[in-house]
This record gives structure tokens, C-alpha cells and sequence, in this order.
């Protein structure tokens, strides 16, 4: 019997691509597939990184119960669940308070986040063989995610991103093969994380969603 294959970054990766349909729709499940591995990526490069995997984990799985549940049918893209969220009463983005558990405030957390890993990888792939891990991230994160959190948490992340490993133990940690063929997953992947992210910044501007509490 074969091995199972070995766990690499090129699968999770690739989800993102098989995300956006030809109606420019955003599915669901290679979305949430591709913050699975990404978490699974987080938890090999240590246990600092813990409050931050269990915090997207209990996100994805949230989302993952309504893909499953009674209401399958809406959470198959974002523009579907927005749609029927919007239409149920579920979210509303005229009120100042919100269901903490509405999939549009749950996916906003990870699409913020998305936004943090498109600087990340950009930095990652562009920068130099000496650049740091943990200064990539760094200001990726300070450029995005920073803005939506406490000091507490900001304070928190950015002591956790100094145990980070170099450069070369990081792309090897992406098990894709050498530094280079590492460099390049990351460049093949990023056009589609940037599409991603852009329909869905759109889809949540135009309904006015941006800023769901
Ligand atoms: C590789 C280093 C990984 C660094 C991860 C950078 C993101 C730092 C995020 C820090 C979040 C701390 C945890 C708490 C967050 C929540 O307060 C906050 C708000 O939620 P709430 O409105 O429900 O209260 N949550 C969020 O903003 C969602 C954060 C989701 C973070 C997902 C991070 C996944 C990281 C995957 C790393 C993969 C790297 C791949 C490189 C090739």
C-alpha cells in the first residue's frame, strides 16, 4: 500500500484555485479546505502559534457546520450565503451589534486574514535570501490584520512572529522541494489568492458588510 502523501503546502495552496467559478462565485469548500492546511501548515512550526490556530480553527469550523448543515445549500459560495444571510435577518449592517456565529462576520475574520497572507507570501517570494521570516510577517501583519486588533492581541502576535524560522527551515517547511521550487508555489498561488480576496472584498463592500461587529 502506499504511503499517504506527505503533508505539503502546494495542495493547500492550490485550493484557492479551484475557489472562484466561472460566474466569478467564491465556493466555500476548497475556501475553508485551504484555511484547514494552512492551520495544519501553523501548528508544524510550533506551539507559539497556538492561540492563533485555535482562534481560525474555531472559525473554520463554524463555517464547516453550515456547509454541512440544514442550510447547505446557502453556504455553497459567499455570494450565496451572503444573500441569504442578508435576506433571513441573520446579519444586518445597519445595526451596531451582530450574531457573534453569522457565517458573514465569521468569513470577514478569515478574509482580513487573507489579506495578511497575500502581503506575507508577496514579502516571502520577492525579498531577498538574507530577509527574515519574522520582519515579512511583521509588516504584513501591521499593513492589514493590526488595524482590526486590541493592542493585547497585537502585542501577542508580534511576540509569537519572532519564533519564525529563517528563510531556508521556512520555505523547507512548505515541503514543496528546494527553496526555489518553494518560491515558486508561492508565485503560481498568489494571483488566485488575490482574486479571491478581491471578489470577496467587493461582494462585502457593495452589501456594506465590510465592518460587521
Ligand atoms: C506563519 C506565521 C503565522 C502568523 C499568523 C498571522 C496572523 C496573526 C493573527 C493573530 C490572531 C490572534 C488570535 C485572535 C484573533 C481574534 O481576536 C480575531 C478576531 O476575531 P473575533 O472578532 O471573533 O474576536 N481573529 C482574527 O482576526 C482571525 C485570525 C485568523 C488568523 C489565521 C492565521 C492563519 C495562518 C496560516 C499561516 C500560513 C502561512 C503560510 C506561509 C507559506
Amino acid at each position: 500500500m502506499a504511503a499517504p502523501a506527505a503533508f505539503s503546502l502546494r495542495e493547500v495552496l492550490g485550493a484557492f484555485r479551484g475557489c472562484v467559478t466561472e460566474r466569478r462565485e467564491v465556493l466555500l469548500e476548497p475556501y475553508l479546505r485551504g484555511w484547514r492546511g494552512l492551520i495544519r501548515f501553523l501548528h508544524s512550526l510550533g506551539a507559539v502559534f497556538s492561540f492563533i490556530s485555535r482562534d481560525a480553527e474555531a472559525k473554520v469550523q463554524l463555517m464547516e457546520g453550515y456547509c454541512r448543515g440544514e442550510r447547505r445549500e446557502r453556504y455553497v459560495s459567499l455570494q450565496a450565503m451572503v444573500q441569504y444571510e442578508l435576506a433571513s435577518g441573520v446579519v444586518d449592517p445597519h445595526k451596531r451589534s451582530g450574531r457573534a456565529d453569522s457565517g458573514c462576520r465569521t468569513v470577514l475574520r478569515l478574509h482580513r486574514a487573507l489579506r495578511w497572507l497575500q502581503l506575507f507570501l508577496e514579502g516571502l517570494r520577492t525579498a531577498g535570501e538574507d530577509s527574515r521570516p519574522s520582519a515579512i510577517c511583521t509588516d504584513s501583519y501591521n499593513a492589514s490584520l493590526a488595524a482590526f486588533h486590541p493592542w493585547v492581541i497585537r502585542k501577542a502576535a508580534t511576540v509569537a512572529f519572532c519564533a519564525l524560522p529563517p528563510r531556508g527551515a521556512f520555505l523547507e517547511a512548505m515541503n514543496v522541494g528546494s527553496a526555489e521550487d518553494a518560491v515558486a508555489v508561492l508565485g503560481e498561488a498568489l494571483p488566485y489568492i488575490r482574486d479571491v480576496y478581491g471578489i470577496t472584498q467587493e461582494l462585502f463592500a457593495e452589501h456594506r458588510l465590510l465592518d460587521l461587529p
